[in-house]
């Protein structure tokens, strides 16, 4: 195993072992995740599209890589860092370690750094851009590249899918939009005997509604909300029209299409175990979180969006629902189970919504309306 190295755009540098594929020319942002498992489905997460991932819990792979857990095929991650990866996994799933895994996906990983050190980092100066290196000939070129380089923003196009396909139930009709959808969210509806159409990034609010969805799910995705135009200007057109539910970038986009605003976090949410306070009855949910924006809350003020949910730790905004309309939201992943299922009666309510609306308890717009004006 050779040496391998982190270099941070403030010019620290960590010192390791190469783990995984060969070194791809790739910058992006090093952000940490606190799951002390799930690290595969951290891999195969596509909002952690283009990040260098740092695992805080200090063991990783020990329970191999299996068939079931991916939440995509293609791992969208730029890097994975570690403490130690396990060489000798033991699971009756398992099927390859970690190591293997990152070879044949073309991840490189970097093993052997003090993690802690580094995540402190990050805690104390926020997110910063990194870049791996295998050797430190050119470790000054590479920090000049970094400090002057833009990261690309076109990563919901890349990890979206390509075209629309069905997923056949005999359940309600739901049109789930995919900005880089963890497979999770899909098993959540179909479990639900729902009928689901999944459908690509740049869809139009015309071409959703002459489907005749009984309700539209907006999936996460990675990169910065205001990035992805497309879908600010679907959600305007669907809300009032459709029962609507997002999920994490899904939710964002929900606040920009209402008027209201997103920043990026300090350091982000990235974890399996983020308590959320339900804001109607004090009570506090265990939630898996992947984000590194978040709704401003001063924005909120004159659109018609209230506050559900809030993280217990810094007290961000972690759901959110329409005063007027079958529209609401969360930040964090109600689909995902570290442990407690406490969140996965979302996707009950999700039905619940299409199911009043059926029954004329909520009153929408006539989509003839907007199909006319097309
Ligand atoms: N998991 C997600 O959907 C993340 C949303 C967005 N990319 C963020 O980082 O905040």
């Amino acid at each position: 195993m050779h040496k391998r190295y982190l270099l941070l755009e403030d010019g620290s540098l960590f010192k390791g072992e190469a783990l995984g594929a060969d070194l791809n020319q790739h910058i992006g942002n090093v952000v940490f995740q606190t799951g002390m498992t799930g690290y595969q489905e951290t891999l195969s997460d596509p909002s952690y599209c283009d990040q260098l991932v740092v695992m805080t819990y200090p063991l990783i792979g020990n329970y191999g890589i299996n068939r079931d857990d991916f939440e995509t095929v293609r791992p969208a991650l730029s890097a994975l860092i570690v403490k130690e990866a396990a060489t000798h996994p033991s699971h009756f799933k398992s099927t390859m370690s970690l190591d293997e895994y990152l070879t044949q996906k073309q991840i490189p990983g970097l093993q052997g750094i003090d993690t802690r050190r580094l995540v402190k980092k990050i805690r104390q100066n926020g997110t910063m851009k990194g870049k791996l290196l295998d050797d430190l000939n050119q470790v000054d070129a590479w920090l000049e590249t970094m400090r002057i380089k833009t990261l690309a923003n076109d990563q919901v196009q890349r990890v979206s899918a390509a075209k629309p396909y069905i997923v056949p139930g005999r359940g309600y009709r739901v049109v789930l939009v995919d900005y880089g959808m963890k497979h999770g969210m899909l098993r959540e509806l179909t479990e639900r005997g729902c009928h689901v159409t999944v459908v690509p990034y740049d869809v139009t609010a015309e071409e959703v509604l002459q489907l005749e969805p009984d309700g539209v799910m907006l999936s996460n995705g990675p990169g910065d909300p205001k990035d992805v135009q497309e879908g600010i200007d679907l959600v305007r057109g669907l809300i009032g029209y459709v029962p609507i539910f997002g999920i994490c970038l899904g939710h964002q986009l929900i606040a920009l299409a209402a008027g209201g605003d997103t920043e990026p976090l300090d350091f982000g949410h990235r974890g399996a175990n983020h308590p959320v306070k339900v804001v109607d009855t004090g009570e506090a949910w265990m939630t898996s979180q992947n984000h590194g924006y978040t709704v401003s809350e001063s924005s909120l003020r004159n659109t018609p969006l209230c506050v559900t949910y809030r993280a217990i730790n810094d007290g961000s905004i972690e759901g959110l629902s329409h005063h007027e309309y079958p529209v609401f939201s969360v930040q964090f992943h109600p689909e995902s189970a570290p442990g407690p299922h406490d969140a996965n009666g979302l996707f009950d309510q999700f039905i619940d919504m299409m199911e009043q609306t059926k029954q004329g308890g909520v009153t929408l717009c006539q989509n003839e309306l907007i199909l006319n004006e097309s």
